[in-house]
């Protein structure tokens, strides 16, 4: 991590919490949408990196960028309060297997330790998103019911999160799955409310994404050069990445406000650093990493 973190420039840290809001002129799609760009959380927590506090504290703050920290515990909060970290996520899942292998307790358990965390980030006046992974499937459970995702992303709403972002941390869904799922979902927690988060290791983020926004979701996670994956969940494989959603979403007609080419050149840089190959396609496409 440590070359990372020193030389990480502001195109890629600005990509923290990029807001894209936009218009579309096509109705079936939500007027707005709202890029989160998990590049820097979820795309480097794979490589050799330092906690968030050494984290938090070596990068290069900007005004008007949200810098959020995955606190799993209490103590986690109160770390990344001392380190100063303006917003918090927690990470709960829809499969108990999950949930042990990834914070060592049950989701009874981990929804207690969250209230714990909610608590304490209200008072603190504190914005907290919260992830509910493995909602199409579970690499330690398979298949997991909608009815299970919307009885999570429930109680972590009802608890306080401003947003539930719907994890397929597999990358094992397909948009039927994506469907049901939302579709249980919807019942309980307001559509406005609703983030999802494909990764991409059967190829179907995009796919699953296009979905979700047909179906009023208006919030993508996303990460520049497809970096990511989950290293409590084998076989996850890289996020949805944010140029080949940019590009989409450009393609409906919906202008997000986002500079692709800045966006591929966040990408190289990245992939450079890590003397990796990006997976996103439109940059495979157009630069020839
Ligand atoms: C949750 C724990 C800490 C439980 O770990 P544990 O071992 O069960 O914790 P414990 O309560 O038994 O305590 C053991 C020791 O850890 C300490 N401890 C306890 N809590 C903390 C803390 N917060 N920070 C630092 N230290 C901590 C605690 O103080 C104690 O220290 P000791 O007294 O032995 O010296 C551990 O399982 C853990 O760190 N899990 C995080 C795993 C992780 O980062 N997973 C990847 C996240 S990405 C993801 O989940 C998917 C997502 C969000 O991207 C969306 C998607 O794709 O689906």
């Amino acid at each position: 991590m440590a070359m990372v973190r020193s030389t990480l420039p502001r195109r890629l840290m600005g990509l923290a919490s990029l807001r894209a809001v936009s218009t579309s002129s096509m109705g079936m799609f939500p007027n707005q949408v709202k890029i989160v760009e998990v590049g820097p959380r979820d795309g480097l927590q794979n490589e050799k990196m330092a906690d968030h506090t050494e984290v938090l504290k070596g990068i290069q703050k900007f005004p008007g960028i949200n810098y959020p920290v995955l606190t799993p515990n209490l103590k986690g909060f109160q770390a990344a309060v001392a380190a100063g970290a303006k917003e918090v996520s927690i990470f709960g899942a829809a499969s108990e297997l999950f949930t042990k292998k990834n914070i060592n307790c049950s989701i009874d358990e981990s929804l207690q330790r969250f209230s714990e965390v909610l608590k304490a980030a209200q008072a603190a006046s504190i914005p907290v998103r919260g992830y509910v992974s493995c909602v199409l499937g579970c690499p330690y459970e398979g298949k997991i019911s909608p009815a299970k995702v919307a009885e999570v992303s429930k109680k972590m709403y009802s608890m306080g999160c401003y947003e539930i972002s719907l994890g397929d941390t597999i990358g094992v869904g397909t948009p039927g799955l994506m469907k049901d799922m939302l579709s249980a979902v919807m019942q309980e927690v307001p559509v406005a409310a609703l983030a999802v988060h494909c990764h991409d290791t059967y190829g179907q983020a995009l796919a699953n994404t296009l979905m979700a926004l047909q179906m009023g979701v208006s919030v993508v996670d996303a990460s520049v050069a497809g970096l990511g994956g989950c290293p409590y969940a084998q076989g996850a494989s890289g996020n949805l990445a944010t140029e080949d959603l940019v590009y989409m979403l450009t393609g409906l007609g919906i202008h997000t406000g986002v500079n692709l080419q800045k966006l591929q050149e966040a990408g190289t840089f990245i992939c450079q650093a890590l003397n990796r190959k990006t997976r996103s396609k439109v940059a495979q496409a157009t630069c020839k990493l």
